[in-house]
Formats: structure tokens, C-alpha cells, sequence
């Protein structure tokens, strides 16, 4: 049986992470994946396609609204086109992911469905022997969770796994779930032209965010497509060619015809084929991986990180939990992964930024909050580029460390990155103000925020009168 320092099951973002990192540290490295190529959800299924596909439609959007300069663009929309597209930005980027790298870098690649048959030993699909792993990491991932609405085997529906592949834009799209990917997709789709409804069981949508930026971005969104809240869907049926969503509000029943209906109600983890009885590992409730602050699950030498742990499922926290792991799992340390940070960003338009805590997170755990806005609408650079819809939000303590920082606008996802700088260099408010912007970009409106501490300080309270006094003095 082949013995490895280190085997790693799945090669998404976090198990890729682990397993370059660890191999050129010299340890001996198994990675097994059970599709013919690496690169996980995030390459083949998510944030790639994803981008990808909402870039193109908001080219084709911006195309059709250039008419007041004088051009006028038509025609029918190219869904092949444009998917084709998407599949180049996955197969350019898959060969920076691609088998042949990782073996080069000392790895051995393995394909094929893993699970455990004890704590160290690992079955490979397909593969007659077993590999022992002195210790392994689980980084399997996520999928989408289908909920238990009756008729979706009748009507069929789409989800991230396959919406990539479709042919023809579908003339009525009905998406139930409003967060990150329902809504990320839901614009696009609407953008290329199709009728577009979301259905949300909650009260808004983008349920994590801060509240003032779930208000702005319904309201900007409703623009382009419908949304309904507090929806209950009750079943989905078909009648001839057409497919309908029967869903209530406030017990009210309603029905919308959809050509296809477009699922993003959350993910479940991938462990169920992965046989953690025989490991004596724990799941929860959910079938998300247990672990403790050092990603260790119950059994000491096995590790779960990404998706699959049930940690906020982002590909940026799959690589830093990877990093943190080949340190624990390679060197035998205790670093412990710490979440009050990280960042993330939700690319509808426009885009919407969020760090640290909520308006309310804050102010449930904090005695005085203090709260830092701009509107878009007050920055010089939004107003050239016609682009003044949204606003910023600063969150700190009344000593002015920053607690939370929020934006919804143009690009927010990029010129934000300074919040996230500041934050991890422990600067406070005060310190944003006193660096230099160039003129006129968009990073102004984190300036014209923190500028507003230093007005809140300097013309409140006993500054004003002794600032007073010593000019008087001083003439
Ligand atoms: C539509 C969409 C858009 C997204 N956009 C963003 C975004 O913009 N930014 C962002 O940060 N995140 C985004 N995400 C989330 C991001 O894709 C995930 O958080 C990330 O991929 C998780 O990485 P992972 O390594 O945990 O899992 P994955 O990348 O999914 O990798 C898991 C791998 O394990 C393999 N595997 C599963 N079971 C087995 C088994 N038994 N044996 C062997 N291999 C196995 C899988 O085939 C897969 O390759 C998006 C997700 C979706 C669905
Ligand atoms: N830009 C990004 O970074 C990005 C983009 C897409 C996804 N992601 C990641 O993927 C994760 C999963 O995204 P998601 O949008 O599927 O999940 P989510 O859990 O964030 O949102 C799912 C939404 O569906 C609603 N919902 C659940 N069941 C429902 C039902 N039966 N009827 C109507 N509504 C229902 C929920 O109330 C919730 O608002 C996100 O949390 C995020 O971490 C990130």
C-alpha cells in the first residue's frame, strides 16, 4: 500500500491550496478528485462561469442603453455565443489548475470517487489499492441543495451545474432563492432579456448583509427584475409546454409560467459518499464536517476545510483554511483559522462589499456604535462616470476602530480592499483620512467617510471653543 505524508480528497480551491503548498514544503502528497479535472465548483461550476457570464451580459446591457449617444444596438441575444465564452475563461484559467502542474510539482494525481475505509486508509474508485495517509484532508466541497418541492422531477430545473450548458435563453426564468447566486445569475439572465422573478422565502434578499445594503440593492435590482419576498413555493407543474411556480405570501395563492426554473436555495456538503463512519469522523445535523478552530475534525490527524465544513463558503476562505492546514497538518501546529474578517463581495451591479459586522451585529455586541456614511451621489468620480447610485458605511466603536465596513456601488468589490487593509493593519477611521488619494477615483468615498470623523471631532464637543480661543491668542 502507498504511504503519504498527506492525502488530500477533492481538488477544488481549498484541497488544491493544500496540496501545492504541502508538496513544496517536501511532504509526500496524494491528491484524489473525483472528476477528470481539477479546479472544483469554483472553476467548473461557480465563481468563473459565473463572472464570466454576467460580464457578458452587462456588455450586452450597456450595448442596448448607449442610444441616447446616438448607437443603437439590436438583434437577438446568442446564448451558445456566449456560453462558448464562458468555457474559454474555464479552460484558459484550467491550465494554470491543470493535472500535469500538480504532478510536476512532485504530487500524485489520482481520479476517482475517495472514501475512508479507516482513519488513514482511503479507497480510490476504479483504483484496486487503497493509499494510507499519515494524514489527510477533507475538501470535498458543496453542492446545490435541492429542496422537497413537489413537481420539480415533472418540470426539471436548473442550477449552477447546468445552467452553463444552456442554448437558448429562456423567455420566463423563475429563480427561487434570493442570495448571492440566485441574485448574481438572476441579473445577468435579465440583462441578456429574459423575464426575470426571484422568489425569496425570506423578508429581502441577500439575507447576510448589512440591512441598509439589502434595501438598496432590492431596490436597485427590481429595476431590471421582480422580486417577491416572504414567497412560499409550494410546488412547481406542467401543463402542455409551459412550466408554472405556485407559490403564497401571507397565504395568498399565486401561479407565474416559467420556461425554466432556476434553484438556489443554499448548498449541501459533499460527505455522503465519503464512508466518515469508518474514520470516525463527525458531521452535524446537516452533513457538514465538524472541526475546531485548527480545522481538525474529532479525529486528530484528519482535517476538513472549504465548503464542506460548513465555514462561510467562499473560495477565499477555502485558501486561506488551506494554508492554515498545511501548517497544522505538515509542521503539526495548532494556527487556528479566525473568521470575524473575512471579506466578501456579491457581483451584482452594482456590486455590493461586505467586511466585518452588520449595522446590527455591532450594535447587539457593542455599547456605542458609530456609524460613517457617504453617498456615491457626494464623490466626485461617481458623478463623472453618471454611476452615483449606492453608498458606503463604516462601522466602529466610539474609539474609532473599524467594527464593519459595507458598500454597495460601482466596482465597490475592488476600491474597498483599502477597508480591508486598514482593518488588518489595525488602522482606525481617523488613520483613512490622513493618506492621500489621487483625484478624482473612486476610493474618495472611504476618504469623504473617515473624513466625517474627523468633522464629527473637530466641530463637536470642546475643540471648537478651545481651537477658538488659541486663534484669538494667537492673532
Ligand atoms: C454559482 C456560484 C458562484 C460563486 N461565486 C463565488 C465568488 O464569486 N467568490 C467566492 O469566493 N466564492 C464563490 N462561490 C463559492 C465557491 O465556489 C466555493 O466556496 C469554493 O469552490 C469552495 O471550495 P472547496 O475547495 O471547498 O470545494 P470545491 O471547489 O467544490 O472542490 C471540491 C472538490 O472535491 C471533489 N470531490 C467531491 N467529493 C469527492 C470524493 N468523494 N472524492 C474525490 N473528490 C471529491 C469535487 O469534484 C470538487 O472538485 C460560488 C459558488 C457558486 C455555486
Ligand atoms: N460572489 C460570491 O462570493 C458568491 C456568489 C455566489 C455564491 N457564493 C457562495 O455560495 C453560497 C451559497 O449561495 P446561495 O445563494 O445558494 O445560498 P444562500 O444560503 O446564501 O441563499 C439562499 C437563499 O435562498 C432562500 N431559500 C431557501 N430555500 C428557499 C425556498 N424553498 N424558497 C425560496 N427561497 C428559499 C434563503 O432564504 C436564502 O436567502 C453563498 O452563501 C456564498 O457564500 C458566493
Amino acid at each position: 500500500m502507498k504511504q503519504y505524508d498527506l492525502i488530500i480528497i477533492g481538488g477544488g480551491a481549498g484541497g488544491l491550496t493544500v496540496a501545492s503548498g504541502a508538496a513544496s514544503l517536501g511532504a509526500e502528497v496524494a491528491l484524489i478528485e473525483k472528476r477528470e479535472d481539477l479546479g472544483g465548483d469554483c472553476l467548473h461550476f461557480g465563481c468563473v462561469p459565473s463572472k464570466s457570464l454576467i460580464e457578458a451580459a452587462n456588455e450586452i446591457h450597456h450595448a442596448r442603453s448607449v442610444s441616447k449617444y446616438g448607437v443603437h444596438a439590436s438583434g437577438e441575444v446568442d446564448l451558445k455565443a456566449i456560453n462558448q465564452r464562458v468555457k474559454e475563461s474555464i479552460s484558459h484559467i484550467q491550465e494554470h489548475d491543470s493535472i500535469e502542474r500538480f504532478e510536476e510539482l512532485g504530487i500524485d494525481v489520482y481520479i476517482g470517487g475517495a472514501s475512508f475505509r479507516d482513519d488513514h486508509e482511503v479507497e480510490i474508485e476504479n483504483h484496486e489499492e487503497p493509499l494510507f495517509g499519515k494524514r489527510i484532508v477533507i475538501a470535498t466541497g458543496s453542492r446545490p441543495n435541492v429542496p422537497p418541492i413537489e413537481g420539480l422531477k415533472e418540470t426539471g430545473y436548473l442550477t449552477n451545474e447546468t445552467v452553463f450548458d444552456l442554448e437558448q435563453l429562456p423567455k420566463k426564468m423563475v429563480f427561487i432563492g434570493g442570495g448571492p447566486i440566485g441574485l448574481e445569475i438572476a441579473q445577468a439572465y435579465a440583462r441578456l432579456g429574459s423575464e426575470v422573478t426571484v422568489l425569496e422565502a425570506g423578508p429581502g434578499v441577500l439575507g447576510k448583509e448589512d440591512q441598509d445594503i439589502q434595501q438598496k440593492a432590492q431596490e436597485i435590482l427590481e429595476r431590471e427584475l421582480t422580486i417577491i419576498t416572504d414567497a412560499n413555493v409550494e410546488k412547481t407543474s406542467r401543463s402542455g409546454e409551459q412550466n408554472y411556480v405556485h407559490y403564497s405570501v401571507n397565504n395568498e395563492e399565486h401561479k407565474i409560467e416559467a420556461n425554466q426554473i432556476f434553484l438556489a436555495t443554499g448548498r449541501k456538503p459533499n460527505t455522503d459518499s465519503l464512508q466518515l463512519d469508518q474514520a470516525g469522523v463527525e458531521m452535524n445535523e446537516r452533513g457538514f464536517v465538524i472541526v475546531d478552530e485548527t480545522l481538525r475534525t474529532n479525529v486528530g490527524h484528519i482535517f476538513a476545510i472549504g465548503d464542506v465544513n460548513g465555514t462561510p463558503p467562499f473560495t477565499h476562505v477555502a485558501g486561506y483554511e488551506g494554508k492554515t492546514v498545511v501548517q497544522n497538518a505538515v509542521f503539526g501546529l495548532s494556527r487556528k483559522a479566525s473568521y470575524d474578517l473575512i471579506p466578501w463581495n456579491t457581483y451584482i451591479t452594482p456590486e455590493v462589499f461586505h467586511l466585518g459586522l452588520t449595522q446590527k451585529e455591532a450594535q447587539e455586541k457593542h455599547d456605542g456604535v458609530l456609524l460613517y456614511h457617504t453617498d456615491l451621489a457626494d464623490v466626485d468620480r461617481f458623478v463623472a462616470d453618471h454611476k452615483t447610485e449606492g453608498f458606503i458605511k463604516i462601522i466602529t466603536d466610539t474609539k474609532g476602530h473599524i467594527l464593519g465596513a459595507h458598500a454597495i456601488g460601482k466596482g465597490a468589490g475592488d476600491w474597498m480592499q483599502v477597508a480591508i487593509l486598514a482593518v488588518e493593519k489595525g488602522m482606525k477611521i481617523g488613520e483613512l483620512s490622513s493618506m492621500i488619494y489621487p483625484y478624482p477615483n473612486h476610493t474618495a468615498a472611504i476618504e469623504r467617510a473617515s473624513n466625517e470623523y474627523w468633522r464629527s471631532k473637530l466641530f463637536s464637543g470642546v475643540v471648537p471653543s478651545i481651537t477658538e480661543k488659541y486663534i484669538k491668542w494667537f492673532r
